[in-house]
């Protein structure tokens, strides 16, 4: 069934484990994370981002925003898991309210670059929208370093766990990203990967609601080593290694945001497709290893976050 993403994580909060949000910008993603959720009887959050809804929409937000709707619920109506739709990383207003009005279970607004009172701000406006209409929302506190929306912040702004009661007091959202050390992309950590465990135990002690993972994904080095195989260049690549992304689950992270993994895993099955077959043209054949890569990464990540067998 199609449902609020609050439902499934206020369980995920109950029991201590975490939901992968997977990022899609078409319809093969789709279908390999959904494939994959059916195998390990999961729920799952699909997320998009802003970029991704113009994507679809052919520069229309509007119109991606009700095309990715309609796509996730000819799925999660047909299926027994429980699946939602979520507006990742909401900067613009408007986005925010397309992604409402077409009918996404959930939409972050992400003001985390703005001074606190502004976040909070911008925060309570759409809080007070989303809640009206029964969607719920996601917030971010601290900066990710590396890219995040064209804004490269070279080192990240770790959250402050008093700042972080505060805010949740103040805005009323269901679910918190707090800055921990993570980054987005392939590029991760320069050197080891360290994540800051103690503010993340006490935004969870302070706050006890979800939390939510930003620059989540691991960097798969089997998906790398194919990739680099068939002529990509991925050199430095590194990612939140599995120990330590299962730590912060038992810290209390319970949505775990996953979309460079998934990149990793379609583009090594499509070089190492096209590689092999120089004859082929049918997308549904050339896309068929990219796709299956996808899941395999996605049945994985599901097993280690403990979401299997949840739906
Ligand atoms: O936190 C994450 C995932 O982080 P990851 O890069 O570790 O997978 N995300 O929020 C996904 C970010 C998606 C980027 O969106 P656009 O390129 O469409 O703007
Ligand atoms: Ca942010
Ligand atoms: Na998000
Ligand atoms: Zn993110």
């Amino acid at each position: 069934p199609y449902v609020n993403t609050k439902d499934i994580l206020e369980k995920a909060n109950k029991e201590y484990y975490a939901v992968a949000a997977f990022n899609i910008n078409n319809l093969e993603f789709l279908q390999a994370i959904v494939e994959g959720g059916i195998e390990k009887k999961s729920p799952l959050i699909i997320e998009t981002s802003e970029g991704a809804m113009k994507y679809a929409g052919m520069g229309d937000p509007l119109r991606g925003a009700s095309l990715f709707v309609k796509m996730v619920r000819e799925f999660a109506d047909s299926l027994d898991i429980p699946i939602a739709l979520h507006l990742d990383h909401g900067k613009n207003f408007n986005h925010i309210i397309s992604a409402i009005k077409a009918g996404y279970s959930s939409v972050m607004i992400d003001a985390s670059d703005k001074p606190l009172e502004e976040n909070i701000k911008a925060t309570k406006d759409i809080v007070r929208i989303a809640h009206a209409v029964g969607v719920s929302v996601e917030a971010e506190l601290g900066k990710l370093a590396g890219i995040e929306d064209n804004v490269v912040s070279a080192e990240s702004v770790l959250v402050n766990p008093d700042e972080a009661k505060y805010f949740v007091e103040e805005t009323q959202v269901d679910f918190l990203a707090p800055a921990i050390g993570t980054s987005h992309g392939a590029f991760k950590f320069k050197g080891e990967a360290k994540l800051d465990y103690d503010r993340l135990k006490k935004v969870k002690e302070l706050t006890n609601m979800p939390l939510v993972l930003h620059g989540a994904s691991s960097v798969v080095q089997e998906m790398v080593e194919i990739a680099e195989n068939y002529g990509a260049d991925f050199g430095g690549s590194k990612g939140v290694p599995s120990d330590i992304l299962k730590e912060t689950v038992r810290l209390g992270i319970n949505k775990v945001n996953t979309d460079t993994d998934l990149r990793m895993a379609f583009i090594a099955g499509l070089r190492e497709f096209l590689h092999n077959n120089s004859k082929e043209f049918d997308p549904r054949k050339y896309m068929k290893t990219a796709k299956e890569y996808v899941k395999k990464v996605v049945s994985d990540r599901l097993e280690l976050l403990g979401s299997a067998n949840k739906a």
